[in-house]
C-alpha cells in the first residue's frame, strides 16, 4: 500500500497501460487499482485476468475500482470503494474474509463512521484538488490530514494531487501510503517516477 497506483489509460500518454504498470512495479509501486469507468463488464474482468497475470510474479496486490463481481471474476486480491458504490455492509457479505477493503473519506463524518468498519485501509480524497477525476469534492488539505490522522483507527491512504513536491510531508502528517494516477501513469519514465516517490515514501 506504500505507493499506490491508480490506472488510468488516458493519462498514459498513448502508452500501453500494461506496460506503465509494469514499469511502475518494477520502480517499486507496491499496489496497483485497475480504475475503469467506461469498460462493459466483459472487457473489465478480461482487463482484470491480464492485469492479475501480470503483477502476480511481482507479489504485488490487484484492487478493482468499484465492481465487485469484477473483484470475485478474477480473483483480485481486493477492492476500492466510494460513498457511492456498494456499501460497506454488502461488501462483507459478498467478498471472502481476506479479501483487501479500501473506502474512500470524503468528510469528517466519513472518517468517524469508518471506525466501526473493518477496512484493509481508509483513502483521504481528495488530499489536493485534481484533475484526474472531475466529480471529487472539497479536498482535505494537510491541516485536514492531520485531523483525519488524529481521529481515524485505519492505515491511510492520500489520493489527489499527489506528487515528488509533496509526498514527503504528507507523509510525514499520516499518510501510511500514497496514491497516483498522472505522478507515474503520465511521467515520462513511469519507472524512474516511481523510483522517486517510492524513495521519498521510504526515506521520510
Ligand atoms: C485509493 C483510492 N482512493 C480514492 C478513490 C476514489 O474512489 P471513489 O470516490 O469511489 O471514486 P472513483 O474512483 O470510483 O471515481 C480511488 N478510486 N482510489
Ligand atoms: C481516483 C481519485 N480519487 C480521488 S482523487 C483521484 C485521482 C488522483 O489522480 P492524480 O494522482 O492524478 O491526482
Ligand atoms: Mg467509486
Amino acid at each position: 500500500m506504500q505507493l499506490y497506483l491508480v490506472t488510468d489509460e488516458s493519462a498514459c500518454l498513448g502508452r500501453d497501460m500494461f506496460w506503465v504498470v509494469e514499469e511502475a512495479v518494477k520502480g517499486g509501486v507496491t499496489m496497483v487499482q485497475l480504475r475503469e469507468k467506461f469498460l462493459e463488464t466483459r472487457a473489465f474482468i478480461e482487463r482484470a485476468k491480464r492485469m492479475k497475470d501480470l503483477l502476480a510474479p511481482y507479489n504485488v496486490p490487484l484492487i478493482i475500482n468499484d465492481r465487485v463481481d469484477v473483484v470475485l471474476a478474477c480473483d483480485a486480491e481486493g477492492v476500492h470503494v466510494g460513498q457511492s458504490d456498494i456499501p460497506y455492509s454488502m461488501l462483507k457479505d459478498l467478498l471472502p474474509d481476506e479479501k483487501i477493503i479500501g473506502l474512500s473519506a470524503e468528510n469528517r463524518k466519513h472518517i468517524l463512521e469508518a471506525e466501526t468498519m473493518d477496512l484493509t485501509y481508509l483513502a483521504v480524497s481528495p488530499l489536493f484538488a485534481t484533475h484526474s477525476k472531475t466529480d471529487h469534492s472539497e479536498p482535505w488539505g494537510m491541516e485536514g490530514l492531520k485531523w483525519v490522522r488524529e481521529h481515524s483507527k485505519h492505515p491511510l491512504v492520500v489520493i489527489g494531487g499527489l506528487n515528488a513536491e509533496n509526498t514527503k510531508d504528507a507523509v510525514k502528517n499520516g499518510a501510511d501510503g500514497i496514491a497516483v494516477i498522472s505522478a507515474i501513469c503520465s511521467a515520462e519514465s513511469p519507472y524512474e517516477a516511481a523510483k522517486y516517490l517510492k524513495a521519498l515514501i521510504i526515506n521520510q
